[in-house]
């Protein structure tokens, strides 16, 4: 897979403000990368830094091949940035917005206008922006991001603000990108949206990255227990089923309910007794750690190292 981002060692301080502390890692073409931390974690910085509005205190940034805090960075109007306070001049339309980003991009505004309608906003295009909604103003935001087909694409908590259907939309937008070639890395709070969108997921803790991987991976790093959730005929409101092994981890929910902690090694073991003849379970679900659940792991884990 083509890097088309290389971190290396990067380390930016603001002042006595350690906002990022050592961090490397490689974006590749196509891929789509969540971002994610706590407030102040860093990910802005990290944005800024590719983007060469900002200068690393120490290590080396390169992007599309380029150094993007050099003065000729070639490689800038191949990247498309949403910032997480987006802001647009109330009184243009929608159109007249897309039309000067284009221009600004040296790019053919009637291509950059079929955008509108790509994130939902055609019908609007002709109104005033000072009219739109939050989440107009985010979709126009991305419109302007996506301008000229970005090789690179970094978007700052692109769905606040955007209701369920527009986040859907979005993430098919960002995903049909990314399947033709563009880098998209995003950062989010969102994490369960971000659970089966992301390729991959970055986690940052006071600028120091902790985390690096697939889902899968996370999972297999983090070694969290499974929940198995189980129905079972016949049970008694406060009983467990006398299959299950004395100690393994387990509750009743809402009466009828049986809920497991199954640890990677018991997982297969547990799911056997459970639908071996005799055990009356009539439903069950299997539930993998959640990305909340990794995410609390890996800051908890960061935290105890000094
Ligand atoms: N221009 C600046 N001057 C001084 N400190 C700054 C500046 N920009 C960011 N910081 C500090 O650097 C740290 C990292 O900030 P950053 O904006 O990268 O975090 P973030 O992970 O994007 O947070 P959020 O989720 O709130 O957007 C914070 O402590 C922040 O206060």
């Amino acid at each position: 897979m083509m890097k088309t981002v290389r971190i290396s060692d990067v380390t930016k301080d603001y002042g006595r403000v350690k906002a990022v502390r050592g961090a490397s890692f490689e974006l590749g073409q196509g891929e789509l990368v969540a971002l994610i931390g706590h407030n102040g974690a860093g990910k802005t910085t990290l944005m800024k830094l590719m983007l060469g509005l900002i200068r690393s205190t120490a290590g080396s940034i390169e992007v599309l091949g380029d150094n993007p805090a050099a003065g000729q960075f070639a490689g800038r109007r191949q990247l498309g940035y949403l910032p997480e306070n987006v802001s647009f001049d109330a009184a243009l339309t929608g159109r007249e917005t897309l039309a000067f980003y284009a221009r600004l991009k040296r790019e053919p505004v009637a291509s950059a206008l079929k955008l509108l309608d790509a994130v939902g906003l055609g019908d609007a295009s002709r109104r005033r922006v000072g009219t739109y909604s939050k989440g107009m103003r985010q979709r126009l935001g991305l419109a302007q991001a996506l301008i000229g087909h970005p090789r690179v694409l970094l978007l700052d908590e692109p769905t606040t603000g955007l209701d369920p259907e527009l986040r859907q939309t979005f993430y098919e937008v960002i995903q049909r990108l990314a399947t033709e070639g563009t880098t998209v890395l995003l950062s989010s709070h969102a994490l369960t949206e971000l659970e089966e969108r992301a390729g991959r997921v970055i986690i940052m803790n006071r600028g120091v990255k902790v985390a690096d991987g697939s889902i899968e991976k996370l999972r297999n790093i983090a070694r969290l227990p499974t929940k198995i959730r189980l129905k079972v005929a016949g049970l008694a409101p406060a009983a467990l089923p006398s299959w299950l092994p004395g100690g393994a981890a387990c509750r009743r929910l809402n009466g009828h309910i049986v809920e497991i902690d199954a640890g990677p090694e018991h997982k297969i073991s547990l799911l056997h007794r459970a639908t071996a003849a005799g055990s009356s379970v009539e439903d069950l679900d299997v539930i993998p750690p959640t990305l909340d659940e990794l995410y609390a792991h890996f800051l908890r884990e960061a935290e105890k190292t000094p």
